[in-house]
Parts: structure tokens; C-alpha cells; sequence
């Protein structure tokens, strides 16, 4: 499945346990020797009795990470297909997050909102290296400078510029989320104000790299961009294969609303199965 070409492999183990080394897990995500993705989702039973699932989330280099936007939203998807339902909890290991089915997008395709939880702003829970305000962070290189902190269930820095298209994220990403001044890297943000209430965005994934959309570096840079005043507290955040709808709640909850996309759906290998 995709969200807004953000793309996973989704493998359900609720009902048989796999055998999933970290080596077999990068392999499946390798576009050239396995399916290839931009993260690896597996189903499991919930162990909160509120919850509809438990996803656990992989990146291609074979981390576990605590969040991922897109991918709660195309879960959530498929279990509201599954159980005629409009609304289902996903269970993440950063915790419990709602989701609501919200109608069908001009493409045809369905729209779901999930709420990512709590902005997380503290220096310690982001986390970086040393005190600091999270607002204005002393890291940077080149064009990438003063970047804000927020973790989503998952680590973010974003960096504000004047010309996206001009920032060689390639080059400049692998080395921010390689800064000894983040203890357990970090998701690389990069995004211009284009409207009162609009932001284009790239994002140099940790553990994976540029992705087409990062639905937890679009909360992170909604939030980011309030705290500095450059939008109010709900933005349209353009990505480069479409658009998502970020809402920072009173709360503190972030709100995310974007569409999602079936690709193909297959068979696992017995080999797979432990
Ligand atoms: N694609 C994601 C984020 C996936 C995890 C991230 N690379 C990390 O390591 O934190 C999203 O849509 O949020």
C-alpha cells in the first residue's frame, strides 16, 4: 500500500508468527533483491484491549521505529474494510492512535485521518544531545540551519528555507540524521512556507532515506511552522505525489487526513512462516 507514494509491505502475522531476522526484513524492503519499500509493517494482535491492531514499523535498513503516519493510515484502512467499520484504533509501541474513515478523495481513493497523538516538544524527549529549546536547535550544515525539534513517536528536526528546490537533501540529509547531536538519529524535514496556510515539504527519512511523503515529518513541520509563527495551527502540507491536511489540536494532538492506495496484494513464502 501507499500513502501519497510513502509505499510498505504489509505483512499480517496476527494469525501465524513469521520469522523475520533483521537481515530477512532489510531484504524484503530492498527494491532490487526483494519487494522493495519504503517501510516494513507487520500485523500483530493487540495487547490493549482498546485496540483493533498492533503494527510494528520498519525501516529498509532494518530499524524499528515508533511512529509512521502514512502507514497507520493504510492499516487502518484495511482493518475498517475488514470490519465495516468507519473508526478503529491502531496500536503502535509509541501507543494507542484513532483513526477515522473521512469519505472517498476525487480519485476515487479512500481518505482517512488519524490522530498521531501529542506533539512532543521537550529537548530530552526528542531526543537530542543537550539542553536546548527545542524552538531553535544548535544543529546544522550548509543552507540547513536552526532547525525545530519535535517528536512525533518518533524523532524530527525541521529546517525552514526560501527555495526547497534548491537544498541538495541527498547530500545533506544522510549527514544530519548521522549528527552525533541526535542520540538515535533523526527524520531530516525540509520546508518552505508557500501560503498562509500551506507548506511544501521534503524528508530525509531516517533509515530510509527521501521518501515521496512522510506523514509523521508533515505533522512535525505543521507544528514546527506554528511555533514560529510562520502558519496557524492547520496547514496543507504539499508533498511531491500530493498533499495531507495537518491539524495541531488545543490538546496537543496532531490530526493527519490524506489519502492512501492499495497497490497489489499477495502471498507470503512458507519460508516466511515459523
Ligand atoms: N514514513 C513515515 C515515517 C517512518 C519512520 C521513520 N523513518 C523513522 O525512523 O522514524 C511516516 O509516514 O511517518
Amino acid at each position: 500500500m501507499h500513502g501519497l507514494g510513502n509505499d510498505f509491505v504489509i505483512l499480517d502475522a496476527r494469525s501465524h508468527a513469521l520469522a523475520l531476522t533483521p537481515a530477512r526484513r532489510r531484504t524484503i524492503a530492498d527494491r532490487c533483491l526483494g519487494v522493495g519499500c519504503d517501510q516494513l509493517i507487520v500485523l500483530e494482535q493487540p495487547t490493549e484491549r482498546d485496540a483493533d491492531v498492533f503494527m510494528r514499523i520498519y525501516n529498509p535498513d532494518g530499524s524499528e521505529a515508533g511512529a509512521c503516519g502514512n502507514a497507520t493510515r493504510c492499516v487502518a484502512s484495511l482493518v475498517m474494510d475488514e470490519r465495516k467499520a468507519d473508526r478503529v484504533t491502531v496500536q503502535t509501541i509509541a501507543g494507542l492512535l484513532e483513526s477515522q474513515k473521512m469519505g472517498t478523495g476525487t480519485n476515487g481513493l479512500p481518505v482517512i485521518s488519524v490522530d498521531m497523538g501529542p506533539a512532543r516538544l521537550d529537548w530530552r524527549e526528542i531526543p537530542v544531545r543537550e539542553a536546548c529549546d527545542t524552538n531553535h536547535m544548535p544543529v546544522g550544515l550548509g543552507p540547513l540551519q536552526d532547525p525545530v525539534g519535535t517528536n512525533m513517536g518518533n524523532p524530527h528536526a525541521t529546517f525552514f528555507v526560501e527555495d526547497l528546490a534548491a537544498i541538495p537533501l541527498e547530500e545533506l540529509g544522510p549527514k544530519l540524521e548521522h549528527d552525533p547531536f541526535f542520540p538515535e538519529r533523526a527524520n531530516i524535514g525540509v520546508a518552505q512556507r508557500v501560503g498562509e496556510a500551506r507548506l511544501r515539504l521534503r524528508v530525509w527519512e531516517r533509515g530510509a532515506g527521501v521518501t515521496l511523503a512522510c506523514g509523521s515529518g508533515a505533522c512535525a513541520a505543521v507544528v514546527a511552522a506554528s511555533r514560529r509563527g510562520l502558519v496557524d495551527r492547520k496547514a496543507e502540507i504539499i508533498l511531491e505525489h500530493g498533499s495531507l491536511t495537518i491539524e495541531w489540536l488545543r490538546d496537543n494532538h496532531v490530526l493527519m487526513t490524506g489519502g492512501i492506495s492499495v497497490a497489489f496484494k499477495g502471498e507470503l513464502d512458507r519460508s516466511l512462516l515459523s
